[in-house]
């Protein structure tokens, strides 16, 4: 049946040229700096980063970031920032809630909300929960990074919303991509599991349904091209008798043209009075515009992000003349550390899988992670890191955000976090090697540098974050014993 679906044909082709957009070109990759470098003494090599096709520096899909972190998080994600407010109308007074109690749920969604382990509200839960379930209801623009609560907020504002005595669908969620539906839906089939009465459908790539019949279900999740084709082509949806929309992971969506398209088409189907809720963990100016164009009147929540700092690390360079060398030169300086465990850098996979497999060689328990793996892979690879399971853990630019990083002691950029035009890329080194100030403990940072364009970009790194970075001797042993203890 969704053969014929030009959503499903749009879904692809979107799949297909973001494939090509992340696969660098000779154009792109070469704009102003050439990949034949001198290596420190001078010679002329050719920098493997380069090589078309291998380079997975710039190779996060924000989708599958976004689902690896739903995967691996352990709890709550808190902050030291306050919850700001911007309410639409500054005179009505500013609700809060400290209990679920307090928000007059009915009992067998609260039994739902307790049976899921949440004790109290998360910070971003206090302040947007009250706005949610307002009468009359009030429009939401919220902003937080992923972990603060905000499926788990929307998930039990649709759950509270519908009627379930009225068997057609009236609140409709839409998100980027199908795993991350799924994972919506997931959260509210368990919030609800103890609201029989209430049904939910997906509307995702292979869902079935009658064309011109109207589904009963209450709560529709999935992906704007398939709810388009729903509302529109199956007709199985009326938009005009949808009373919440909640569009999730914005930031995330506005990534692929057609989904902000999609969006915005299903959004001009809906009445002016229906509850707008728009959710989204960063919030950059093209996010703000998108906003705007689906919440009219909005009360706007944002918590800050927790920034990442280099105070607590400690950072170097090393001179290496070849792979071999800065393998060899690793070895030395992780066998004279005291090192609780160990993340380490590579431009390829290539790169990544050689490294990994020479440490293993020597000894070393590794653990390899890149971008061929599929999500579930990676979570899992990610898991055993943090169960500490193995000691060193190798990887591509995949997951750099995806460790609660307090855990490692010693991260080692292999290769030079650079982009696409051969500059350095200041916020994946900041990515790599920070930390969250409230995970004060210490750390350093090495790095290694094989060519006078290596040298190029430390000094890069140092003018953009006011820091230098010495230059540690790999043959002072004294030296590196004092300087990494
Ligand atoms: N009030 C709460 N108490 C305890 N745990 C909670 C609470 N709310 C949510 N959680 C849990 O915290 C984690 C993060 O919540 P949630 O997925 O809702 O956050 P999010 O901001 O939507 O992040 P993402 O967009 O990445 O999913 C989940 O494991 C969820 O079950």
């Amino acid at each position: 049946m969704f053969k014929d679906s030009w959503a499903l044909e749009a879904d692809i082709q979107e799949a297909n040229s973001s494939c090509v957009q992340f696969e660098p070109t000779t154009k792109m990759g070469r704009t102003n700096r050439s990949w034949i470098t001198k290596d420190v003494n001078g010679n002329l090599k050719t920098d493997m980063s380069g090589q078309r096709g291998k380079w997975e520096g710039d190779k996060v899909d924000p989708a599958e970031a976004s689902l690896l972190n739903k995967f691996i998080r352990r709890a709550l994600v808190s902050s030291r920032h306050e919850v700001e407010v911007l309410q639409r109308d500054p005179t009505s007074p500013l609700f809060s809630v400290k209990t679920f109690e307090e928000l007059r749920l009915k009992p067998e969604l609260l039994k739902g909300v307790y049976n899921m382990g949440f004790n109290r509200p998360s910070m971003i839960q206090e302040k947007a929960l009250p706005m949610m379930l307002a009468q009359p209801p009030q429009n939401l623009i919220a902003q937080s990074q992923s972990g603060t609560g905000k499926t788990a907020a929307f998930s039990l504002a649709m759950l509270s919303h519908v009627n379930p005595a009225h068997k057609w669908t009236q609140t409709l969620c839409i998100a980027p991509t199908y795993e991350l539906a799924l994972q919506i839906g997931q959260v509210i089939e368990q919030m609800g599991k103890f609201c029989p009465d209430i049904k939910l459908a997906y509307g995702i790539r292979g869902s079935k349904v009658e064309r011109g019949r109207l589904l009963q279900e209450h709560i529709v999740v999935g992906t704007p091209g398939t709810i388009l084709d729903w509302c529109n082509k199956f007709k199985v949806i009326e938009a005009k008798k949808i009373t919440m929309f909640v569009l999730d992971e914005a930031d995330v969506m506005i990534a692929t043209q057609g989904h902000r398209d999609q969006s915005i088409r299903i959004h001009r189907q809906l009445t002016k009075d229906c509850q707008m809720l728009f959710f989204s963990a960063t919030f950059e100016e093209a996010v703000w515009r998108f906003a705007k164009m689906i919440v009219p009147e909005p009360n706007i929540i944002r918590l800050r992000r927790e920034e990442e700092t280099l105070d607590t690390i400690k950072q170097f360079y090393v001179l290496c003349k070849s792979k071999e060398d800065k393998f060899s030169i690793l070895c030395n300086l992780y066998g004279s550390m005291t090192v609780a465990q160990a993340m380490i850098f590579c431009h390829t996979r290539e790169m990544a899988s050689w490294l990994s497999a020479n440490l293993t060689k020597e000894g070393h328990s590794v653990a390899l992670l890149s971008g061929e793996l599929t999500v579930m892979q990676r979570a899992s690879i990610i898991e055993r890191f943090r169960d500490g399971k193995e000691k060193v853990l190798v990887t591509t630019n995949v997951c750099s955000r995806g460790i609660d990083v307090e855990q490692v002691s010693l991260v080692v950029n292999f290769d030079l976090p650079v982009d696409m035009g051969g500059n350095a890329d200041n916020d994946t080194y900041l990515h790599r090697i920070g930390r969250t100030g409230r995970f004060g403990r210490r750390g350093f940072a090495i790095n290694m540098v094989d060519s006078e364009y290596g040298m190029d970009v430390i000094r890069q790194i140092e003018m953009h974050f006011d820091r230098r970075i010495p230059k540690l001797d790999t043959l002072n042993v004294e030296e590196i014993e004092k300087q990494l203890s």
